[in-house]
């Protein structure tokens, strides 16, 4: 406790000294009772529009500020782009221990981390059919720096462990696991912890809800900003933002906040899986952005058992030049659900062009347009239903059972993560059962002949014998 509160302190003296405005009516807490590390927490009433502090661009851990940027050329950084080029500074800045201008901030920072690049097979079978499981990219991640940083890192070798007679061997050695590890563990920090820093004097483009595109969030460079990460995040309760100045980055207060609340950033609206891969944890109030998502192969799967084609290549091929494909598709949340607020209309057009007969298909290309979502065939409502049932069929446990079992008080961090991967998966079962109720529905609605089942089952559109289970 002592050592944790003296490195707050110490970070916050360090912070003044190189010339950040802190408020006095906020404080840099320790929240670890409750699991969220440390936190930003009004001591006194704030207003709204009130400034909470103020940190110079000089402070933010980047490219531009680091000695490097003075050593290494422009084009080495730019050819490693801004994931790996920060990655390459914060490395340096790491082993410069004491001697580097970040390392009071560095003692801030956490060196062991819950995202799901550390945790290891049987932690991550608990996510079971979870899209989230081949987005984590560790072994992609793992030759990017074997590929690229490290012979950044041989290169300049000289510069990069100035002052050690060693240097060429250490450089040698950055291969070694454990220093992947800490570049997987620096790539962490960035991913939970940095910003997407604005120069002074531009502004990028936001959509309605005030979020930058990825294209445009890609392009700008990244910086680990202090004190503006030691905000923890929340979807409902997201009261501050980060304003870029000329010469320094500024938080202020979106509302007013009362003595003793927290003082929340906000990460975008994201699905529970993605929380956990990004930062670690999760809460319920992230649950109304969670999706489940069916990779767009299985869809052709299916479709491809249930039609006679020999045109489905052709036709996805037209799909994706009408930009209709994707890698795969998320069901999302509605309440009460609905089709078509939760299933992309991407998707709907994607299963109706491939069920279209292929004199059907054929005029549509001939037209160069595409079916419309609104009207929804018996057939392609069937073929969804099955895309749906057979996606959650691929979770190992039932809905029901993991609703069933408790994890209140998770102590051990295996705990921790078990009881995370149930409530992300309780989620994505959760959409897949009220899409797959829906789609039932509307089947029933639209009545007669089942002719996916006729065709499944070559009997007349009666009954699966496949006993369907509710997962
Ligand atoms: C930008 S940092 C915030 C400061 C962080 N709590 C710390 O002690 O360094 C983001 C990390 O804080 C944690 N975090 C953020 N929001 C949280 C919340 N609402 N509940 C629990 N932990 C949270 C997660 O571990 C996340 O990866």
């Amino acid at each position: 406790m002592a050592d944790f509160e003296e490195a707050s302190q110490r970070f916050q003296g360090w912070l003044s000294r190189s010339g950040a405005d802190i408020s006095n009516k906020i404080e840099l807490r320790d929240l670890r009772a409750v699991n969220a590390g440390r936190g930003v927490v009004a001591a006194q009433d704030v207003d709204e529009d009130e400034i909470l502090f103020r940190i110079p661009r000089s402070s933010v851990l980047c490219v531009e500020n680091s000695i490097l940027s003075k050593e290494i050329p422009k084009a080495t950084f730019d050819t490693l782009g801004p994931w790996l080029s920060l990655i390459l500074v914060m490395l340096y800045e790491y082993e410069n221990k004491s001697a580097s201008n970040w390392a009071p901030y560095f003692n801030v920072l956490p060196m062991e981390f819950n995202t799901l690049m550390f945790w290891d097979a049987n932690e991550l079978e608990e996510l079971q059919a979870s899209a989230v499981r081949t987005k984590i990219g560790k072994e992609s991640a793992d030759e990017n720096f074997k590929k690229e940083l490290v012979p950044v890192i041989k290169e300049f070798a000289e510069v990069f462990f100035s002052g050690d007679g060693h240097a060429r061997a250490r450089a040698e050695e950055m291969s070694s696991p454990e220093n992947l590890l800490l570049m997987h563990k620096m790539g962490s920090l960035i991913m939970a912890y940095a910003f997407d820093v604005e120069p002074g004097n531009v502004h990028k483009d936001v959509d309605e809800d005030g979020y930058a595109s990825e294209d445009e969030d890609d392009a700008l460079p990244k910086g680990m900003v202090p004190m503006a990460d030691m905000l923890n995040a929340d979807a409902d309760r997201n009261n501050a933002r980060l304003f870029y100045e000329e010469d320094s980055l500024t938080m202020k207060a979106l509302k007013p906040i009362k003595a003793g609340e927290e003082i929340f950033n906000d990460y975008g609206p994201l699905p529970r899986s993605d929380l956990l891969r990004r930062y670690g944890y999760i809460t319920d109030n992230y649950a109304q952005y969670d999706v489940a998502e069916i990779p767009t192969e299985e869809i052709v799967a299916h479709v491809s058992s249930l039609s006679h084609s020999s045109t489905l290549a052709e036709r996805m091929d037209y799909l994706d030049e009408h930009d209709v494909v994707d890698t795969g598709y998320d069901i999302t949340n509605s309440d009460p659900f609905n089709i078509q607020e939760s299933i992309p209309p991407e998707l709907i057009v994607l299963v109706q062009f491939l069920l279209l007969p292929d004199d059907g298909a054929k005029r549509l290309m001939g037209k160069g347009k595409l079916p419309k979502p609104g009207n929804i065939a018996r057939e392609v409502v069937d073929c969804l239903l099955k895309i749906v049932k057979a996606r959650l069929e691929q979770y190992k446990t039932f809905l029901e059972d993991d609703i069933a079992a408790t994890d209140d008080f998770p102590t051990t961090q295996k705990e921790l993560r078990y009881a995370m991967a149930k409530h992300v998966r309780i989620g994505e079962k959760r959409i897949l059962t009220s899409a797959g109720a829906a789609l039932a529905r509307m089947a029933q609605e639209l009545g007669g002949t089942n002719s996916i089942e006729k065709r499944l089952n070559g009997d007349a559109g009666g009954p699966s014998r496949k006993k369907q289970k509710t997962r």
